[in-house]
């Protein structure tokens, strides 16, 4: 099997996968995956995650063209922006996973740090997340804001919106997106609790080991 025979499973078995336990809805959320030639595989625009055609995925060559499949998601250039300052990254992943969208529409955010390390987990999936200000969804802004951060950041929160998570591979972006999702609910649960999170040396070690 080749390797975009390969790629075009695995990002149909992954949106499956995440639209079936309820990780994003209808239409919402895109994912991405980097070919070793350069080009890109996307979701298209308006499908179903649970519902996509290996043989009708957006690719897009290396400059960004739409060169087959049907027209490719809206925040292609939002893709494309993170993979730009991460060399390393080979897939992409954005969801609209319900507690990650209700933490992203907290007034009270801290927008360069908007979860706190609760879990070492956390901490070695997910790291410190930005808040990217809110711009309407494929806005050229919205890819921009979220290029300024990427090189700091595989993962960042869109203000009332969701997350989008690189990785280093489609199943590495994966479950760091599941991750952060897991530490959105954990932090709403935990609301109004007085909590014990990692101290500061406990993170930098994580770090130092994981990092
Ligand atoms: O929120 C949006 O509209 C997009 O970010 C999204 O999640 C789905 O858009 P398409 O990938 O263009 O369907
Ligand atoms: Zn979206």
């Amino acid at each position: 099997m080749s390797e975009e025979t390969r790629a075009r499973d695995a990002l149909v078995e992954t949106g499956r996968s995440l639209f079936g336990r309820g990780l994003t809805f209808g239409s919402t959320g895109n994912l991405s995956l980097r070919l070793g030639d350069g080009s890109w595989l996307m979701t298209p625009t308006n499908v179903s995650l649970g519902d996509l055609d290996p043989a009708r995925l957006s690719k897009l060559d290396g400059d960004g063209r739409h060169v087959s499949g049907d027209k490719p998601t809206k925040e292609s250039f939002l893709h494309i922006a993170m993979y730009r300052e991460r060399p390393d990254a080979g897939a992409v992943v954005h969801l609209h996973s319900t507690h990650s969208v209700a933490v992203s529409a907290l007034a009270d955010i801290d927008p360069d740090d908007v979860l706190p390390p609760i879990t070492a987990y956390y901490v070695m999936r997910v790291g410190r997340l930005p808040l990217v200000p809110y711009f309407p969804p494929g806005d050229p802004d919205l890819a921009g804001a979220v290029g300024k951060l990427a090189s700091k950041h595989h993962a960042v929160l869109l203000a009332n919106h969701g997350p989008v998570v690189a990785g280093s591979s489609l199943a590495a972006a994966t479950y760091a997106t599941e991750e952060l999702e897991e530490t959105a609910r954990l932090f709403l649960l935990l609301q109004g609790r007085a909590v014990r999170t990692l101290t500061e040396d406990q993170v930098a070690e994580l770090r130092k080991r994981f990092g």
